[in-house]
């Protein structure tokens, strides 16, 4: 009787698991059905003749007007306006440009002919110009909102370099500045083109708000451009809540032409903005998000050789050309900076702490070529406008794609080749992650960023081009890409065997009421933890990379789960067992997972040492794939050791 019960139990036991498997593979094609006919209805569009190569698209709250179309957009980018002479005549003596970019045209006709404009266009390809040149071409001044002080002096400095009159009102305005810019928006004679300003100041100055409004009424205030709309939806939520209350302007005054401009924002993004701003049918011009003269390379990150590695390629490939590496902290800046002069690299750190004279000078000293490199974390970062940047290093991951994007989008500004290489270690995953922990969609982005960085078979434009809801067809990557240049140099391997071992690893310290931090499971599973669990555990025979990449790959499928403990002045991370982890229990799971071929370290040194001057190097040491072996390799599904 007892062992009927038992059977049945068990069977039971059995029976749930798959049930749980059943449900966990419904809920994925349910979301493969989602994302597939997002897809379709993309497809759809640009068939119905949404433009294909910059997809303006009309207000969210359409029909009451037509879809912005390729057509219009046609139109939108002659030369024929009653302000084209002038435009043009300014573009080359005031900016000393000789043509537009994708988009400007279009951007600055739409804005000239009074309409509400949201620019989505790749870091650094020009937007501010969409905004500037109009200011220059119309009666009265453009109002312009800026996040950030340093960003709007930046804007000043490089206004003022072509001999444009700008102005700034902040908290560091003097009482004598503040007068005259404010007498000055109402002079008819109008003593200043573009005025910057924060969302602050515009949700706290009545004084400001009252200038504004009698220059609105004597016909001065001839456009309003919102710098990094983004932050009206990212910002206007939480921290900088005055973001929120820009829907004044608009409110105030309707007649004024609004321009938001961003790199970073989705379509979700954009309609948050557009109510926050009380814009009511704005056009949409988006550039793609390609910028094809950047190649995007992903490297294995060594800790003992990655500053070797870093410091080879610049003093190879990069030989007297200038780039920046980015790091994760203040300490690492002025680690890495250092290393890098030891191996007689001109290379100075720059980062938040530092005195503002000094960030300045070395941004300086970087921008006249004194100096080589600038090793710096984030806040080397908005205002940086360099054009001949040849190389974007992360000797650490970012914290998420669209932050990757912006970062490396410094790189070949000039159109020119360029090159974007991340660094990816294992530990720096776990940093990074107690970094975000306090942010809403903090461990999700960063596992996408993990995700970019762990693929080993997609064009890494296609793993970005999510992000930035376009569709994308790998043959444009025009093998600008490790992936697309190198092949799919990796094995697809079944490791549920493996990943049942380590989940037990984990479970195992559970039961004895202790935590593992990834890297002692790394060590427990690889047998160098204490005795006592050596004893118990089964030892891996599989390398360091392979048992590291296992790990993550857990981590992102959820069998694995993050486990923070915080404490007054530090956030640990340890890893417990995710939701799927009870999947392992059933007999029929499997897991596989695309595994990169080990590469010998001297390999590595090798390969990236020779390199120099040509930007197709191979730091990693993949082997370049021709069309038989990519297919041969992509399909072999093998079981390690
Ligand atoms: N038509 C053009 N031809 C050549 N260079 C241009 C053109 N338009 C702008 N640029 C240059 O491109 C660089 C970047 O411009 P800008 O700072 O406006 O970029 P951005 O899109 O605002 O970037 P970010 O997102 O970083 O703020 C500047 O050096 C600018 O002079």
């Amino acid at each position: 009787m007892a062992n009927r019960t038992d059977d049945a139990q068990a069977e039971l036991d059995s029976v749930e698991a798959e049930l749980e498997m059943v449900e966990l593979q419904i809920s994925e094609l349910l979301e493969k059905q989602t994302k597939l006919n997002s897809r379709k209805n993309k497809l759809l569009k640009n068939l119905e003749g949404a433009c294909s190569s910059a997809q303006p698209s009309g207000s969210s709250k359409a029909p009451k007007q037509a879809p912005f179309s390729k057509q219009d957009l046609k139109h939108y980018e002659k030369s024929d306006f009653s302000w084209s002479k002038e435009v043009q005549t300014k573009l080359s003596s005031v900016f000393q440009l000789s043509k537009f970019r994708p988009l400007q045209q279009a951007a600055i006709n739409l804005s000239m002919s009074g309409k509400d404009l949201f620019l989505v266009m790749p870091t650094g390809r020009g937007k501010s110009l969409c905004y500037q040149l109009p200011a220059l071409c119309s009666k009265g001044f453009t109002l312009v909102i800026a996040p950030l002080v340093s960003l709007m002096e930046d804007q000043l400095m490089s206004l003022k370099s072509n001999n444009v009159s700008a102005v700034t009102l902040n908290a560091s305005s003097t009482k004598e500045d503040s007068k005259q810019v404010l007498a000055g928006m109402i002079d008819t004679n109008s003593p200043f083109k573009l005025l910057y300003v924060t969302p602050e100041k515009v949700a706290k100055s009545k004084l400001l708000m009252s200038k504004l409004e009698k220059a609105y009424n004597m016909g001065l205030l001839a456009r309003i451009a919102v710098d990094e709309v983004h932050c009206c939806s990212q910002w206007g939520h939480d921290f900088r809540p005055d973001y929120k209350l820009l829907g004044i302007l608009k409110r105030q005054f309707p007649n004024v032409p609004l321009v938001g401009l961003t790199a970073t924002a989705t379509s979700n993004v954009l309609k948050d903005c557009q109510k926050i701003l009380c814009v009511q049918e704005p056009i949409t011009l988006t550039a793609p998000f390609n910028r094809p003269n950047l190649y995007y390379e992903v490297c294995f990150k060594d800790n003992v050789d990655c500053i070797d590695q870093i410091a080879a390629l610049i003093r190879g490939r990069y030989k007297n050309q200038s780039g920046i590496v980015y790091v994760f902290s203040q300490k690492d800046a002025e680690v890495v900076a250092t290393d890098l002069q030891k191996k007689d690299i001109l290379a100075q750190p720059y980062h938040a702490n530092m005195e503002p004279a000094d960030k300045s000078l070395v941004h300086q000293r970087w921008s006249s070529k004194k100096i080589q490199v600038v090793v710096a974390t984030v806040a080397f970062g908005m205002g940086i406008d360099k054009a001949d940047v040849r190389f974007v290093i992360h000797h650490t991951i970012s914290k998420s794609i669209e932050n990757y994007y912006q970062e490396s989008g410094r790189a070949g500004r000039d159109d020119g080749p360029a090159d974007c290489i991340v660094f990816f270690g294992f530990m720096d995953i776990f940093r990074i992650s107690t970094m975000v922990v306090m942010e809403n969609t903090g461990q999700q982005k960063l596992k996408n960023m993990i995700a970019y960085c762990q693929n080993l078979d997609r064009c890494r434009r296609a793993m970005m081009a999510i992000h930035f809801d376009e569709v994308w067809n790998d043959k444009e990557c025009n093998q600008m890409c490790d992936i697309c240049r190198h092949g799919n140099d990796y094995i697809t391997m079944d490791i549920t065997q493996h990943a049942r071992d380590v989940v037990e690893v984990v479970e195992m310290a559970g039961s004895m009421d202790e935590k593992l931090t990834p890297l002692k499971v790394c060590d427990a599973w690889m047998g160098k933890g204490p005795a006592k669990r050596r004893k118990t555990i089964k030892v891996t025979s599989l390398s360091r990379l392979e048992v590291e990449s296992i790990i993550i790959h857990l981590l992102l499928h959820g069998y694995f789960s993050e486990d923070f403990s915080f404490t007054p002045y530090t956030t640990y991370f340890y890893l417990k067992l995710g939701p799927k982890a009870s999947l392992l229990k059933n007999g029929s799971h499997s897991i596989t997972m695309k595994m990169r071929r080990v590469v010998s370290p001297a390999t590595v040194k090798k390969v990236s040492e020779s390199a120099g001057g040509k930007s197709s190097a191979k730091v990693e040491g993949k082997r370049p794939a021709d069309s038989d072996n990519k297919k041969s390799v992509a399909k072999k599904v093998k079981t390690l050791p």
